[in-house]
């Protein structure tokens, strides 16, 4: 081994040549995706694009029609999921919650996996400090005694966020977090992400959106999927560009990056 060699980051999501096939239609053809400690990848495609269904792959709620899943080092179809799936912090938008827990309560049903909190299971005192730490982390403090029905939905998906990570996941999944916030909420989220990401540096994240707006400005790498095919992956900056994105979308589409941040509207003339 040379002195300058480095050892990379062991892989948390591996998925190897990948075809979904549901009703004798193929949902993703062929996808290969590594997500390494550390790295935070953007999946980005047009509606139907086949990127919730990528996720679920990798949040081992279905499993591959061909090739191969690993996650966290363990292949899918081999391993028990539900106990996988406790260590992987996955966010879902559409939390099915009815009952006005407060915030802090919310958080705590991560321990557990729980929507409603478990009345077997009392937190341990490290567990209430980590959720502590979470909350103040999102920005949520001022709300932790508010009751879940009563937040908006900017909060509610902050609150979301810190009940994932209260497993202490290495790999956090966000599907659409951004979707139906307001500038300011859209805005708080993406800084708590990076905020997040720069306190947790070992944790990987893989983010699905429609957006590029929606990014934070700590996308290391980006997936574009078009019909069910990767059109582009690697590091965000290379594949976050004008071309690519604009076949990923079929529409002539200028990508700017400024601080850190996308953004994308129509080339005019182009169209
Ligand atoms: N169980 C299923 N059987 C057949 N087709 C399905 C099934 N589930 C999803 N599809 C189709 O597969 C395609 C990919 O769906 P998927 O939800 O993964 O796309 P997406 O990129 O997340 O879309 P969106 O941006 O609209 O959420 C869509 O055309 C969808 O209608």
């Amino acid at each position: 081994m040379t002195p300058e060699a480095v050892t990379p980051e062991p892989a948390l999501l591996e998925a190897d040549r990948v075809d979904v096939v549901r009703g004798g239609q193929y949902l993703l053809r062929d996808v290969s995706l590594t997500v390494r400690a550390g790295e935070h990848w953007a999946v980005l495609g047009a509606n139907g694009a086949g990127k919730s269904t990528l996720l679920s792959l990798l949040g081992a709620v279905e499993h591959p029609t061909a090739g191969t899943v690993k996650v966290l080092g363990r292949q899918l179809g081999r391993v028990d999921v539900r106990e996988l799936r406790a260590h992987l912090g996955h966010v879902n938008p559409r939390h099915p919650l009815r009952s006005p827990l407060t915030v802090r309560q919310v958080v705590l049903t991560g321990t557990t996996q729980t929507i409603e909190p478990d009345l077997w299971h009392r937190p341990t005192a490290e567990q209430l400090d980590h959720a502590e730490e979470l909350i103040h982390t999102l920005g949520i403090g001022h709300r932790a005694e508010h009751a879940w029905t009563t937040l908006s939905q900017g909060e509610r998906g902050r609150v979301l966020i810190a009940r994932a990570l209260m497993p202490e996941p290495r790999l956090l999944l966000l599907d659409e977090p951004a979707t139906g916030l307001d500038l300011t909420a859209r805005e708080q989220l993406l800084e708590s992400l990076d905020e997040l990401r720069a306190r947790y540096p070992e944790v990987a994240s893989v983010l699905v959106t429609h957006h590029l707006e929606e990014l934070p400005g700590s996308t290391s790498h980006a997936l574009l999927l078009r019909d069910g095919l990767t059109t582009a992956a690697g590091p965000a900056t290379e594949v976050l560009t004008t071309e690519l994105v604009s076949a990923c979308f079929r529409h002539p589409i200028r990508i700017t990056h400024s601080e850190g941040r996308w953004s994308a509207r129509t080339r005019r003339g182009a169209e």
